[in-house]
C-alpha cells in the first residue's frame, strides 16, 4: 500500500476551509433541507445506519469521499481481499474476509487458495460443536460437558465473549460458558470455583500460544484437572488448542487431533471467524456460527462493491474522520441499547484502538495529525445515569454511535419501548439541545421566582449539535451481529489506509510485555532492587516490604 500523507491531499486542505466555513453550523438547521433523513442514511438489509445527525452537508460528504480516493482508498481495499502483505511491519497478509467467504470462490495467498483449508478447519469445527451440542462429546468418567471454559486473553477473549454474550439467546441451555483471561489468578480461582472436572471441556486460545496470561491460566487448569482425573491421557478428553503454533500446542500436551488450526493471516483482533470461534459454534451451534459468517460475508459485499457513497463502513470512517480531524473530537463512544452487547464497546476497544492507536505513518514518520480515537461505552440506559452528562453538557465533543435492536429477545411488557424512547431521546436531546429562552419559559411556567431563573437556567441550558450516528437492525441475531462486527472491522480499517497507518500490527503492546519479564524474576526473592529508574525502584521495594 502506498504512503500518502493525507494532509497533502487537496481534499484534507478543502475539509479543512469547510471546518472553518462550518464552525457555527448548527446539526439541527441542516434539517431544513426536507430529503436529509434518505440522503444521510444508509440501509443494508435489516440494518439501517443513519448518520444524518452529524455536523457535515453535502459538500463536507464529497470531499470526504474525495480524501478516500485520493488516499487510495479504493486499491487498498482490493488488496486486502487479495491476500497482498498489507501487514507491512509484519510482512503479513489481512484475510479475514476469507473466513467469511461464503461463495468459497477462491481467495489466494502467495498464489495459493487459502479456502480449502478453510472449509477443511469448518468441517473438523463443525464435527466437534455438533458433538458438544448434542451431548456425546464425554469427558473421562464418561459424562457429557456442560461447561465450556475459553482461556485466552485480548482477540482469543474478547470475541469470542462478545458474541457468545451477544447471542445468548441462541445459547445450548445445557451448556454454561466462562471466559478466563486475567493473569490475576483471581479470575481462574473464581471459575474453577464453578465447574467440575468431569465435565469441563478447555479451550486453550491463543494465535501464538506463548502468550503468558493464557499459557499461565491454561496450565493452572490443566494442574487442577490433573488433581481430579490423575491421568494424563484424561486431557485429551478436556483440553483442545485454537492455535496457529502446533509445536507449542504439542509441547502443553495437547493431541494435535485436538488442534484447531488458523494461520498468520488472521489478526488476533479479526480471528473470531477462525477456529478462535469454536466456544461460540460450541455455544449457539454451528449452524449459528455459519449464520455469523453469513451476516459478515454480507457486510464484506457491500463493502467491497458498494459506491462511497452509499457504503457503511466508508461512511463511518468518513465520517469519524470529519469529527477527528477536523472537528477536534478525541474519542467516541459505542452505546448499545441492548444489554446482549454488554461488551460490543470492550470488544471494540481492542478493534480500534490497537489497530489505529499509532502515531508513526507508513513511511515510518511521526504523523502530525490525530489517528484512532480512544473508544469506550457502555450499554443505554445504564450509560445515561453514569457519563451521558458529560457528553450532552461536558467539554469534549464526543461523538456517538447509538446500537439497538427493533425487536427484543425479551419482549416483556412494555421494557423495549421504555429502552428505545430512551434511545430515540438522546441523540434527539443531543443535537437540539435546549436554548436558554426554552429554559426560561419554562421556568417562568413553573412559578420560578426570577432570582431562581437568573441563578439555575444557565446550569441547565444544553448547546446540543452533538454528532451521532444511529444504527438500527430489526433483532440481533447471528446474522446481523455479523454485519454489525463486519461494519466496525472495515471502518476501523478505512480509517487506517486514510490516516496512513498500519492498522494490523501491534508493537505498542511489546515493551512493557518484555519490562514485565525483565523485572519478574526480581520480584521472587526479597533482594532489594536498584535497577531501575528511582520510581519504579521504590515500588518494587515497597511491594517487597509489604509482602514481607
Ligand atoms: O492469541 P495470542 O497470541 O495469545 O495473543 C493475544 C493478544 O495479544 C496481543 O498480541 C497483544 O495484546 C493481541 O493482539 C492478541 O489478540
Amino acid at each position: 500500500m502506498k504512503s500518502i500523507n493525507p494532509t497533502t491531499t487537496t481534499a484534507w486542505g478543502k475539509l479543512q476551509s469547510l471546518s472553518v466555513l462550518h464552525q457555527q453550523t448548527q446539526i439541527k438547521n441542516l434539517f431544513n433541507e426536507p430529503k436529509r433523513f434518505d440522503a444521510f442514511t444508509i440501509r443494508l438489509e435489516d440494518v439501517l445506519v443513519d448518520y444524518s445527525k452529524n455536523r457535515l452537508d453535502y459538500e463536507i460528504k464529497s470531499a470526504l469521499i474525495e480524501l478516500a480516493e485520493e488516499t487510495g482508498l479504493r486499491a487498498a481495499i482490493e488488496a486486502m481481499f487479495d491476500g497482498e502483505k498489507i501487514n507491512g511491519t509484519e510482512g503479513r497478509a489481512v484475510l479475514h474476509t476469507a473466513l467469511r467467504n461464503r461463495s468459497n470462490k477462491p481467495m489466494n495467498f502467495e498464489g495459493k487458495d487459502v479456502m480449502p483449508d478453510i472449509n477443511a478447519v469448518l468441517r473438523q469445527m463443525k464435527t466437534f460443536a455438533d458433538k458438544i451440542s448434542n451431548g456425546t462429546w464425554s469427558g473421562y468418567t464418561g459424562k457429557p460437558i456442560t461447561s465450556l471454559v475459553n482461556i485466552g486473553i485480548g482477540g482469543s477473549d474478547l470475541g469470542p465473549v462478545m458474541v457468545t454474550e451477544a447471542l445468548k439467546p441462541y445459547q445450548n441451555p445445557n451448556l454454561e460458558v466462562y471466559f478466563v483471561s486475567n493473569v490475576d489468578g483471581t479470575h481462574i480461582a473464581e471459575t474453577l470455583k464453578k465447574v467440575n472436572p468431569e465435565t469441563t471441556l478447555f479451550f486453550i486460545a491463543s494465535k501464538t500460544f506463548t502468550t503468558q496470561e493464557t499459557m499461565t491460566n491454561a496450565h493452572t487448569a490443566r494442574d487442577w484437572f490433573l488433581e481430579y482425573a490423575q491421568d494424563d491421557k484424561a486431557v485429551a478428553k478436556h483440553f483442545v488448542a485454537l492455535s496457529t503454533n502446533e509445536k507449542g500446542v504439542t509441547d502443553f500436551g495437547i493431541d494435535p487431533d485436538n488442534m484447531f488450526a488458523f494461520w498468520d493471516w488472521v489478526g488476533g483482533r479479526y480471528s473470531l471467524w477462525s477456529a478462535i470461534g469454536l466456544p461460540i459454534a460450541c455455544a449457539i451451534g454451528f449452524d449459528n456460527f455459519e449464520k455469523l459468517l453469513e451476516g459478515a460475508y454480507s457486510m464484506d459485499i457491500h463493502f467491497r462493491n458498494a459506491p462511497f457513497e452509499n457504503n457503511i463502513p466508508v461512511i463511518l470512517a468518513l465520517v469519524g474522520i470529519w469529527n477527528t480531524n477536523f472537528l477536534g473530537a478525541t474519542s467516541e463512544a459505542i452505546l448499545p441499547y441492548d444489554q446482549y452487547l454488554h461488551r460490543f464497546a470492550a470488544y471494540f476497544q481492542q478493534g480500534n484502538m490497537e489497530s489505529n492507536g499509532k502515531y508513526v505513518s507508513r513511511s515510518g514518520d511521526k504523523v502530525d495529525y490525530t489517528t484512532g480515537p480512544i473508544i469506550w461505552g457502555e450499554p443505554g440506559t445504564n450509560g445515561q445515569h453514569a457519563f451521558y452528562q458529560l457528553i450532552h453538557q461536558g467539554t469534549h465533543l464526543i461523538p456517538c454511535d447509538f446500537i439497538a435492536p427493533a425487536i427484543s429477545h425479551n419482549p416483556i411488557s412494555d421494557h423495549h419501548v421504555k429502552l428505545l424512547s430512551n434511545f430515540f431521546a438522546q441523540t434527539e436531546a443531543l443535537m437540539n439541545g435546549k436554548t436558554l429562552e426554552q429554559v426560561t419559559a419554562e421556568m417562568n411556567k413553573a412559578g420560578r421566582s426570577e432570582a431562581e431563573i437568573t441563578k439555575i437556567a444557565p446550569h441547565r441550558v444544553f448547546e446540543g449539535n452533538r454528532p451521532t450516528n444511529s444504527i438500527l437492525v430489526k433483532q440481533i441475531t447471528p446474522y446481523t451481529l455479523g454485519q454489525l462486527i463486519a461494519m466496525y472491522e472495515h471502518k476501523i480499517f478505512v480509517q487506517g489506509v486514510i490516516w496512513n497507518i498500519y492498522s494490523f500490527d501491534q508493537w505498542g503492546v511489546e515493551l512493557g510485555k518484555v519490562l514485565a519479564n525483565a523485572i519478574l524474576p526480581e520480584l521472587v526473592n526479597a533482594n532489594k532492587v536498584s535497577s531501575h529508574d528511582a520510581s519504579t525502584n521504590g515500588l518494587i521495594n515497597a511491594y517487597k516490604e509489604m509482602r514481607g
